[in-house]
């Protein structure tokens, strides 16, 4: 039986004995214990001083003095579960699962105050603050989370310097985690180029200095043979979502090392105010072999390995046990997204897990889906069908032969056209220039499919000249790339050139909108894939568009997860470019737009997440059955709302 003080508060800390109170999540259990074993920390003095571990009930939990409330982010799955299914977790809908540790909380006023999870600010109500000790602890006044939400926006919006932006961001995000996502949705084309491109990457290159709590969970060399244990450190148990870097392409930012970590981060971010998932199902890590970058390497504050990076045997034998200990803690339907890894690794980490694992890599999967969506559309301002176009790529790496790759299977999709013959139309320019049959032996794996019979060209603006592309696509990480010549000669053999100048962040996509806007004297179809503002060009007013994978990844994601999905096939990348397109407006393409905007991104996310649930259950790749009837309003009911919950 439980005897309590005061309050008591359920974590991992009564297996353990040693957490700290309330230091990152604390909602967690070690996932080794066994079910029957309830583990209560009881904490006499508001600290989980003295924890002592033993058994209990849902009654004895809720007869406590001061009960919470079960999980709320459980309560939101449950609720649109109607308590007959497990959207979020495979053992959420009994009611055994309820009084395991990781979904019901107690806590004393002061903890509770400074749990991100469950704190509501000056929002508690006074019954609320009666009832969970918070008498004095606040202020008197009460306010709505949406007032919260203005004050916050007013603070953040004092701030000019987008970093300064993104640190009062995470620090919501570490205080009151619904108040964060209330904020990034409601205000989500203001908010993402804070928490997202380009801001995160200057955060990434600056980690160390502005480093002050830690998120996400660090694997590094040292951790070799140890890594389910790191795992099992993390104190969330239905993790449905990993985001994965090693930090070696950072953005266009090239190696960042341990400090990748904002990139992961970021990313789950949208996965919860974009997709709808859950934020304690949401895992980022960074795995640190070391980093080649010496200026970081030479930074006192870096927080990473000061060793240059493992590689061969020793790398692929640290990723092989990240991997095996992921599927083993987290089973076989956890997404792992590999995110921001140098080529050299990405393929063939896709290639040697995809068979294994639930794995997605954003950079070659995501990017490629985005940009086929982007044409897709952009067909409707441009005439013709895709196998009608010539698209030329500056870049041959993740992204350029990824998006390369889905646009020739969609060629040959819709023509019945062999992929080889498809391939053709599509052209690549990498740092030695036009891919061309006579290097087709120097060249990388990936890149000799696109290697085809033409005589060596060298510079970019001589391909364009020489090809005469209809579609020009930027993925070189290379800023400024696209001359003004090479734009005017876009513009003196197409009505409306499309450019899309894909490479993050803003300082390294390949021309501005206005550069596109203004070289091509208005006619330009311009996408870019950190976000430009609107252009004044001879009186009329263009709006970019952003071509970037956060239009795809959470909604494809939740599909997945929602349709309890077990590996992913190409053949649902192309049905969520579809559900994408599908979503531009005829007043997006009024306004020249070839992606509808960000502020309608839940509602497409659940477009796409029920394109690509559709798609696996009739590739027969998805394992939640019954298949639900209308996959739009079950991936609606299933997303994660950020709204407060009341605690009885
Ligand atoms: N908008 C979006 O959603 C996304 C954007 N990106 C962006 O795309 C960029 C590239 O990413 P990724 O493909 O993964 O990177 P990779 O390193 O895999 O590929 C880069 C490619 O660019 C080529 N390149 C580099 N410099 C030049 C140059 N001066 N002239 C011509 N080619 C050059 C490289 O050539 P070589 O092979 O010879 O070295 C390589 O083929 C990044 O900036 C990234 O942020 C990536 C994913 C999504
Ligand atoms: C957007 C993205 O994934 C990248 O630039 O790497
Ligand atoms: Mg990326």
């Amino acid at each position: 039986m439980i005897s309590l003080n005061r309050s008591i508060y359920l974590s991992n800390a009564g297996i353990s004995g040693s957490c700290s109170p309330f230091s990152g999540r604390q909602r967690g259990v070690v996932p080794s214990a066994p079910s029957s074993l309830r583990v209560v920390a009881v904490n006499s003095n508001r600290d989980l001083n003295g924890s002592v571990v033993m058994e209990s009930t849902l009654k004895e939990m809720r007869d406590a003095t001061n009960v919470i409330d079960v999980d709320a982010n459980a309560n939101d799955a449950a609720a649109v579960a109607g308590g007959s299914h497990d959207v979020y977790g495979e053992d959420m809908a009994t009611e055994d699962h309820f009084v395991t540790p990781w979904s019901l909380s107690v806590a004393s006023g002061y903890s509770l105050l400074r749990d991100p999870h469950y704190n509501k600010g000056l929002a508690f109500t006074d019954k609320e603050r009666d009832a969970h000790y918070l008498k004095g602890l606040l202020p008197p006044t009460v306010i709505s989370q949406d007032l919260q939400v203005k004050k916050m926006m007013h603070i953040i919006r004092q701030y000019q310097v987008p970093l300064q932006r993104y640190m009062a961001m995470m620090d919501l995000q570490e205080r009151n985690e619904k108040l964060f996502y209330k904020l990034l949705i409601n205000h989500v084309e203001e908010m993402l180029p804070i928490v997202y491109t380009p801001t995160v990457g200057e955060a990434c290159q600056k980690y160390g200095s502005i480093f002050s709590r830690p998120q996400g969970l660090y694997v590094s060399l040292k951790e070799k043979g140890r890594i389910l244990e790191v795992l099992r450190n993390w104190p969330e148990k239905n993790i449905q979502v990993i985001v994965v870097t090693d930090g070696e392409r950072i953005l266009g930012l090239g190696d960042l090392g341990c400090q990748g970590m904002g990139i992961p981060v970021g990313k789950l971010a949208l996965y919860t105010a974009l997709g709808g998932v859950r934020p304690s199902a949401c895992l980022p890590v960074t795995i640190d072999v070391g980093t080649n970058n010496e200026k970081l390497l030479n930074d006192e504050f870096y927080i990473g390995l000061r060793q240059r990076r493992a590689t061969g045997q020793e790398y692929d034998e640290l990723l092989h046990e990240f991997m095996t200990a992921v599927k083993q803690n987290y089973g076989e339907k956890v997404l792992i997204q590999f995110e921001d890894f140098a080529n050299h690794n990405a393929f063939d980490l896709l290639a040697k897990y995809g068979a294994t694992h639930l794995v997605f890599n954003d950079d070659i999967q995501g990017t490629a889906s985005v940009v086929l969506a982007g044409l897709v559309a952009a067909l409707k301002l441009v005439g013709g069908t895709l196998a009608d176009h010539t698209f030329l790529f500056l870049g041959a790496g993740e992204a350029g032969t990824g998006i390369a790759e889905l646009i020739a299977l969609e060629i040959s999709k819709q023509t019945n056209m062999p992929v080889d013959d498809a391939r053709k139309k599509i052209w690549l320019v990498d740092s030695k220039g036009l891919i061309v049959s006579s290097r087709r032996e120097s060249l990388q794996h990936f890149k000799k499919p696109w290697a085809h019979d033409h005589e060596p060209i060298k510079t970019l603006l001589d391909a364009v000249n020489d090809i005469k592309p209809t579609v020009l696509i930027g993925t070189s990480g290379v800023g400024r790339t696209f001359t003004k010549e090479v734009v005017e000669a876009m513009a003196s053999f197409n009505e409306k050139p499309v450019i899309l100048s894909l490479s993050n962040p803003t300082s390294q996509s390949e021309c501005t909108a206005e550069e596109a806007y203004t070289w091509s004297q208005g006619r330009a179809i311009f996408a870019s894939g950190s976000p430009f503002p609107p252009v004044e060009y001879e009186g009329k007013t263009f709006i970019p568009g952003q071509a970037n994978n956060a239009y795809i990844f959470p909604g494809f994601g939740l599909g997945l997860i929602m349709s309890g999905t077990i590996r992913v096939h190409d053949d649902m990348l192309l049905a969520a470019s579809e559900a994408l397109a599908a979503q531009v407006s005829q007043e997006n393409f009024d306004n020249g737009l070839i992606y509808p905007p960000f502020r309608n991104i839940r509602k497409i996310s659940a477009h796409i997440a029920a394109s690509v649930a559709a798609k696996a259950y009739e590739l027969g790749l998805a394992t939640r059955l019954p298949q639900p009837k209308d996959l739009v309003q079950y991936a609606e009911s299933c997303m994660y709302s950020p709204s407060y919950r009341s605690y009885r």
